[in-house]
């Protein structure tokens, strides 16, 4: 089961992975074709109804694989009108291949295609790029459609049902049998028709490892203001500095817009010299104790996400007010280094993202292995035994929670540097405050690994943590 952001998702990482979407579509249109001589033998009459993106594409597509049939590719507007290059192309293949097609400009033109008198339909109007209620000419196509007893095969979703609910806006196509690819759409599940779910051989890699298409939905709403775009609050420093400071400046980097830094009075000036960016907020005494917690509260719940832990440091008296924080926090929260350890025992309402490295796993209660799909299977049983989402850095960084596992490929052994968690923290906080937690991990994991990648393309294995946090906006847009 996959919803239609995912799909598109996966569709760009595919591409990535070197599989182009036109040739995706090649094997959609195939699939369709494969359904329809199902459905009504050879030398039967087709009647393809497109639309202008590729769930049309996919049935110009289906027509190359129809020619021992007699089939006519109606489309729906002006063939100038075709949204993408790959549908345009395989649009004018038909066109030089001297296959039969007509363009519906109006809808009076509709009765010509005698769609009553079809042995069969193919509805290629819409597909996952519906949105509201069908517009003309496809609504009356729809009803045109529907007026006959023809059977009907529906391209991905029939016409006018939204892919992810199953419900129509407005008129929708009565399909017969709908061919949809890849893995089936929550919506068919309540339409009580045959589904077709067809392999059109994107590997299972474009799911499992992240990838550009796992970038997608990080654009900016050009009204969005200060703060819309995430405030954070980072709980650290007190034995070290230099962690909260990183974790601050990455966030911001990674976009935030404001970065609070809670530190303990003792530090307060030190993590401000890093950068004047940062809100530092000092607690008395020099690390972070029950004393301190209350206040931590109160600013931690005007924030839209926490990173606990950077350069806190292990002491009992830490591990305690971080155990008392976790405790009245409710809100979304990073935790990360010494802090880790506190989670599988803490009674919390957060939701956390966990950002151990191998060692700190183990500390926490888990197990890890030297092998990524074995480490993988550990990961994830910790994940839905501790109830929170887990981004294991690793060569490969292992994000699991209750329901999916991603694999994270960036990155490369020059960031074994000090500090790259800290960044880390710092990018997965800054995503988290406009993304789900599996969501924000796993991106947050790629960039930083692709954010160090660039750093080593220039240092080597001379790379310091502070280079990933001049490259993290570059990383974003590779
Ligand atoms: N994701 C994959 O792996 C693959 C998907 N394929 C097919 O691609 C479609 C989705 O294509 P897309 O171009 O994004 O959108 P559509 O073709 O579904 O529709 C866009 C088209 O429709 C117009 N439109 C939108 N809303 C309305 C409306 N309410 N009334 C009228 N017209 C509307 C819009 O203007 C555009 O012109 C997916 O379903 C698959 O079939 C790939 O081919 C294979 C891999
Ligand atoms: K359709």
């Amino acid at each position: 089961m996959i919803r239609a952001d995912r799909m598109a998702a996966v569709d760009a990482n595919a591409a990535a992975l070197g599989i182009p979407r036109k040739q995706l579509m090649e094997s959609s249109g195939n699939a369709v074709a494969r359904v329809v001589r199902t459905e009504v033998d050879p030398g039967s009459r087709i009647v393809l109804v497109c639309g202008r993106g590729n769930n049309g594409g996919d049935a110009f597509v289906a027509a190359r694989f129809l020619g021992d049939y007699d089939v006519e590719t109606a489309i729906l507007g002006r063939p100038a009108a075709i949204g993408t290059d790959i549908a345009r192309e395989n649009w004018d293949a038909l066109q030089e291949a001297d296959l039969p097609t007509t363009t519906i400009t109006d809808t009076i033109h509709l009765d010509g295609l005698a769609l009553e008198d079809a042995d069969c339909i193919v509805d290629a109007m819409l597909g996952t790029g519906v949105t509201g209620a069908l517009r003309e000419p496809e609504a009356s196509a729809a009803r045109a459609i529907n007026a006959t007893d023809t059977p009907v095969v529906s391209v991905d979703v029939p016409s006018g049902v939204d892919a992810d609910t199953g419900d129509a806006a407005g008129v929708a196509v009565d399909a017969d049998h709908v061919v949809t690819f890849h893995d089936s759409k929550p919506g068919l599940e309540s339409l009580d028709i045959p589904v077709t779910v067809a392999d059109i051989g994107i590997p299972e890699a474009a799911e499992l490892f992240v990838g550009p298409g796992d970038l997608r939905g990080r654009g900016r709403a050009a009204e969005s203001h200060k703060g819309d775009h995430g405030e954070l609050l980072v709980i650290g420093g007190g034995p070290y500095t230099g962690a909260p400071a990183l974790s601050a400046q990455a966030a911001l980097r990674a976009g935030a817009d404001l970065v609070h830094v809670a530190c303990p009075a003792s530090v307060a000036a030190q993590i401000q010299s890093y950068s004047e960016n940062l809100i530092v907020h000092p607690f008395e005494g020099d690390r972070f104790a029950p004393r301190a917690v209350d206040t931590v509260v109160d600013l931690a719940a005007e924030q839209d996400v926490v990173i606990c832990g950077p350069g806190l440091g292990s002491h009992d008296e830490t591990l305690a007010a971080v155990e008392s924080f976790l405790e009245s926090y409710s809100g979304r929260a990073v935790v990360d280094a010494d802090a880790l350890s506190v989670v599988p025992r803490v009674e919390t309402d957060a939701t956390l993202i966990c950002t151990p490295h191998q060692g700190e796993l183990i500390k926490m209660g888990g197990e890890t292995d030297d092998d990524w799909e074995r480490r993988a299977e550990l990961v994830a049983e910790f994940a839905a035994e501790i109830g929170q989402t887990l981004l294991v850095k690793g060569a490969y960084d292992v994000i699991a929670d209750s329901d999916e596992t991603r694999i994270s490929r960036t990155g490369n052994p020059g960031m074994t540097v000090g500090g790259t968690g800290d960044v880390l923290a710092g990018v997965v906080g800054s995503l988290f405050t406009g993304r789900e937690p599996r969501d924000a991990a796993a991106v947050g994991a790629y960039i930083n690994g692709r954010a160090g990648d660039l750093a080593f393309e220039e240092a080597g294995y001379g790379l310091v943590a502070t280079d990933l946090i001049e490259r993290l906006q570059e990383a974003f847009e590779q």
